[in-house]
C-alpha cells in the first residue's frame, strides 16, 4: 500500500549548517508519528520541507505517492498537508470563526461561505471553543490561539496533519485536555506528524518514531523500542527537555 507520505533523502542546507541531512522515512495512512530529537536536530525544518515553506536541497517528498517537494506552500495545502507552527500563527485582527474558515477555503477540501461556517462551528466546539467563536483572537490567550490553529489546519480536511510542539507550553490540566484531543484525531484515523518534547505525549500517543539528531535520523520504530535505544539516549543526555 503507498504511504500517505514518502520522505526520501531529504536534505536542506543553511550555507555551511545542513540542518536535514539525508532524512528518510514514511508515514503510514492513518498513523501519528512522533518526530522527535534534542533541541536544534533539525525537526522544525523537516516539518518545513513538508509543507513546502522550505524547499529541499536534495531528496524528495511524496504525498500518497505524488511528489509535492519542489511545489508551492500553497500548492502543497491544497494537495492535503495542513500545519500548526511553533509560534502561533493567526490572522489576529480577525476571529476565531474568521480563522477557522479561512483554512477551509483555502486548504485541501475547499469550501465556502455557510458550508466554511458550519464547518468552522463543528471545529471550535471540538477544540472548546464554541462560545467564543466571534472573539478576535488577538485577545485570546495563547493556548486558545494554539486551539484556533488546530481548529484552522482541521477545517479541510487535510490528507496529513503536522503538529510542531502543539502541546508546548500547556499547564498539566490543559495538556491532560490537548492530549485526548490529539489522541481523538488520531482514533477517527487522521495521519499526524507530531514534533513534541512531552515524552509522556510521544509515549501515550504515538504509533512509531523517528528520532533527529544534528540533521540526521539516528533511530525510528516503536516508541518503547526507540526510546530506549542507546544512541538516542546519548543524544538527549544534557539536553535540558529531555
Ligand atoms: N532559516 C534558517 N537559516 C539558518 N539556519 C537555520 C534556519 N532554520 C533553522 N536553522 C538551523 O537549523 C538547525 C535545525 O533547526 P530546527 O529549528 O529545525 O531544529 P528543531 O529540532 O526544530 O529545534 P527545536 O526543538 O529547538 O525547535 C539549527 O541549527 C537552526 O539554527
Amino acid at each position: 500500500m503507498t504511504a500517505a507520505l514518502t520522505v526520501n533523502s531529504a536534505r536542506k542546507a543553511f550555507g555551511g549548517l545542513i540542518a536535514v541531512n539525508d532524512v528518510s522515512f514514511e508515514v503510514r495512512r492513518g498513523e501519528l508519528l512522533g518526530l522527535i530529537g534534542p533541541n536544534g536536530s533539525g525537526k522544525t525544518t523537516m516539518l518545513n520541507l513538508i509543507s513546502g515553506a522550505l524547499k529541499p536541497t536534495s531528496g524528495e517528498i511524496m504525498l500518497e505517492g505524488r511528489r509535492i517537494s519542489g511545489l508551492p506552500a500553497h500548492a502543497i495545502a491544497r494537495q492535503g498537508v495542513a500545519r500548526t507552527f511553533q509560534l502561533v500563527r493567526v490572522l489576529p485582527s480577525l476571529d476565531a470563526e474568521q480563522n477557522v474558515m479561512a483554512g477551509a477555503v483555502f486548504g485541501h477540501v475547499r469550501s465556502w461561505g455557510a458550508d466554511a461556517r458550519k464547518t468552522s462551528r463543528a471545529l471550535l466546539d471540538r477544540v472548546g471553543l464554541g462560545a467564543r467563536a466571534h472573539m478576535p483572537v488577538s485577545a485570546m490567550t495563547y493556548i486558545d490561539q494554539k486551539r484556533v490553529e488546530l481548529a484552522r489546519a482541521l477545517a479541510a480536511n487535510p490528507r496529513i496533519l503536522l503538529l510542531d510542539e502543539w502541546l508546548a507550553g500547556l499547564n498539566p490540566s490543559e495538556l491532560k485536555i490537548g492530549i485526548s484531543l490529539v489522541d481523538e484525531l488520531r482514533r477517527e484515523g487522521r495521519t499526524i506528524i507530531m514534533v513534541e518534547h512531552v515524552m509522556d505525549a510521544i509515549r501515550s500517543l504515538c504509533d512509531r518514531c523517528v528520532v533527529m539528531s544534528s540533521g540526521r535520523t539516528i533511530a525510528q520504530g516503536g516508541v518503547e523500542e526507540t526510546l530506549s535505544d542507546p544512541e538516542v539516549v546519548r543524544a538527549y543526555l544534557g539536553d535540558e527537555d529531555a
